[in-house]
């Protein structure tokens, strides 16, 4: 099985990530890697250490000469801020009274409504949230996101799949109805300061967060996965954990600051009728085509073929400049909440690392369903399986 985990903290020396599972054979590079990298740091209304967080990437094993051997792959990120971190986030013990002289170490007893100081503090027994805002910290999606590329490298080079995503809305700002990029249009995305698709949108998405910045305030919004490509029959129905929704549901809701995810037309198509809500199937040349793909390219928990679509929902960041009230954690008195620098919204860098989880977790489905060792092996196995599902279909 296809199986991920990263390590590091967001002012440690590096993040790591592990995946396990990858068949041998697979194109990808450390340029693959930093490039994906590169969109995630992009984004109108990201904090100042995106402008210079240079995210260095290191191949630690797995791959040789530019392709995966079967092994597990790692692969370090390295943190930019490191050399001003090295006392206070050291793994080793470091002299208490060099370490009290510096004022980046002074407790953070202040918790931020939303974010992860409160409850992380009660249940590890920490005095101090830095303990917990390091690993919690949004900086780990790098790692996911490195892990990640070999996914959609996988995707890619198995089925011609892509992965692509978008921003649906910002605040208020929204994007129009039922437009759906393809993978063409992803250049023109990135291009974009807030990956919107549509340039009116794109307009508003940004005046949105200016407003927002003026006010000392912060933005949340909505990005929408799709991926083109991919054959009927990934995922099943036969038990809701193996519901290829119910997987890229928990991936989505794993990101930070994740509070929404929808298949499909999601909450739309509750409030529609039935015969409004489906996708009618009718005969085409080449099997069975839809007039509509409201279900987002999944029924009974697998593929059916049209182009898989996921949105998530992030909620504004929570590091609010105009601090929000807390309690010091110390004095038990009230107090205002925690402010460094951070991001007035994330919501553009959510798209890429949403990319991430849904390649992640596609390509693991694919690997249960197709096997092999190499990825000859599984594209023999795709070919095989494609040829009796097209033969099935009466023409
Ligand atoms: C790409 C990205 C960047 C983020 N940047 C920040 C940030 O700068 N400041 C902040 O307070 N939260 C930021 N967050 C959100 C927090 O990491 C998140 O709210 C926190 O871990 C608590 O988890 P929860 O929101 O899921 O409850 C970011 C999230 C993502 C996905
Ligand atoms: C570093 C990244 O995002 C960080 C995510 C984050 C948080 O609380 O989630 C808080 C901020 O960290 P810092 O306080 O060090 O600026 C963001 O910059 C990154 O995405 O690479």
């Amino acid at each position: 099985m296809l199986r991920w985990i990263t390590a590091g903290e967001s002012h440690g020396p590096a993040l790591v990530a592990m995946l396990d599972g990858m068949v041998a054979g697979v194109a990808v590079t450390s340029d693959d890697i930093a490039t994906e990298l590169a969109r995630r740091r992009l984004g109108y209304g990201r904090g100042a250490r995106m402008k210079f967080e240079a995210d260095k990437v290191t191949i630690i094993g797995g791959v040789r000469h530019g392709r995966t051997m079967g092994g597990p792959i790692a692969i370090e990120v390295g943190n930019t801020e490191w050399p001003k971190w090295q006392t206070v986030m050291s793994a080793d013990p470091v002299d208490e009274a060099e370490l009290a002289d510096l004022a980046r170490n002074a407790p953070l007893t202040r918790p931020r409504p939303g974010h992860a100081d409160y409850s992380g503090m009660l249940k590890y027994g920490f005095d101090d949230a830095r303990n917990v805002l390091e690993r919690a910290s949004a900086r780990e999606t790098a790692a996911r996101v490195a892990a990640g590329t070999v996914a959609r490298a996988f995707l890619r080079q198995a089925f011609g799949a892509e992965v692509i995503s978008h921003v649906v809305s910002i605040g208020s700002a929204k994007a129009p109805d039922g437009v759906v990029p393809a993978p063409s249009d992803l250049a023109a995305i990135d291009a974009s300061p807030v990956r919107a698709f549509d340039k009116d949108a794109e307009a508003a998405m940004i005046a949105e967060i200016e407003a927002a910045k003026k006010d000392g305030d912060t933005l949340g919004g909505i990005v929408e996965v799709v991926v083109e490509g991919l054959p009927v029959g990934l995922g099943s129905f036969t038990s809701g954990e193996n519901r290829l929704d119910s997987k890229l549901a928990a991936a989505l809701m794993g990101i930070q600051a994740i509070k929404g995810v929808e298949v499909g037309d999601g909450f739309e198509t509750a409030r529609r009728r039935g015969s409004a809500a489906h996708d009618e199937m009718r005969p085409g040349p080449d099997g069975v085509l839809r007039s509509t793909n409201r279900a987002g390219g999944l029924e009974g928990g697998m593929t059916n073929g049209e182009p898989l679509r996921v949105r998530a929902a992030m909620k504004p960041i929570s590091t609010v400049p105009r601090a929000l009230a807390t309690v010091d954690m110390t004095t038990g008195e009230e107090a205002v909440a925690i402010h460094q620098r951070s991001d007035v919204c994330a919501v553009p860098a959510a798209g890429v690392v949403a990319e991430t989880m849904v390649a992640l977790v596609v390509a693991q489905a694919a690997l249960e369903k197709f096997g092999g060792d190499s990825l000859v092996e599984t594209t023999a196995n795709i070919k095989t399986y494609l040829e009796r599902v097209a033969s099935r279909i009466p023409r």
